[in-house]
């Protein structure tokens, strides 16, 4: 049976198709795409590409069987979906992050820019902290260095974004990386071919 994957697009996409060349998928295709979003040359995978957040809404109405996605995408969505491998790859963290006068122990409720409110909420709940939360796209570092809140929650990297923004970590919140996660229905119904996949990778990501 053809196990249809939904595949994150750009930086995740780039990480991750060394591995599933590993594992034995034709990803030429998908190399030489142009704009292309749909890869069915191979009837043993089907697969596109897709934003982070959509790969979970393609998985979760049944549409795809399997997504390769960010940890961050699955722990803010909540994932309902079966988490079956940590791929090892895109590996980064959150963290909170202002500029050098933040006071962590202010005593004004704190306004915090994320473009992960859950997993922000999701924090200042474990600490215990009430915090109001501002939804924000993207280029979340300029919050803070222009007033709109008093910190940041992001992910870091290198740590080029917040030195070259004159920003520093307050606090390590969770480890991102990519995972494979599975549609329930679709690891019943393609059981041999997805157990297969995965010991695929597994041993890809041993080799690494
Ligand atoms: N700096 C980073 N280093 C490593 N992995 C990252 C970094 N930023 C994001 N990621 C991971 O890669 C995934 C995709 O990130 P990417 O920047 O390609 O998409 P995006 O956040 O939707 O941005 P864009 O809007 O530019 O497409 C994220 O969900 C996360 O898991
Ligand atoms: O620690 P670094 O290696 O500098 O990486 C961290 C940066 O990478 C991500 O941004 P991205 O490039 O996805 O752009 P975005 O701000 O549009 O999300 C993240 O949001 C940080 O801004």
């Amino acid at each position: 049976m053809t196990l249809k994957i939904a595949l994150t697009k750009g930086r995740t996409e780039k990480q991750v198709l060394p591995l599933l060349a590993q594992a034995g998928m034709d990803v030429e295709p998908i190399r030489n795409k142009g704009r292309r979003l749909i890869f069915n040359d191979d009837p043993k995978y089907h697969t596109i590409l897709a934003k982070g957040p959509d790969v979970l809404t393609y998985l979760n109405r049944g549409a795809m069987d399997i997504g390769i996605v960010g940890s961050d995408i699955l722990d803010e969505q909540r994932n309902p979906q079966y988490d079956m491998l940590d791929l090892r790859t895109g590996r980064c963290r959150f963290v909170l992050a202002s500029t050098a006068n933040f006071d962590p122990g202010q005593t004004r409720r704190k306004i915090i820019a994320t473009k992960y409110p859950n997993i922000t909420q999701d924090y200042f709940a474990t600490i215990g902290e009430d915090v109001e939360i501002i939804k924000i796209e993207g280029s979340v570092e300029l919050a803070p260095l222009v007033g709109l809140a008093d910190a940041i929650v992001d992910i870091v990297e290198t740590g080029t974004t917040l030195r070259e923004n004159h920003l520093q970590v307050f606090a390590e919140l969770r480890p991102v990386s990519t995972h494979l996660v599975v549609n329930r229905l679709a690891l019943k119904q393609k059981q041999v071919e997805i157990q297969t996949l995965i010991q695929n990778l597994q041993k890809a990501i041993q080799e690494d």
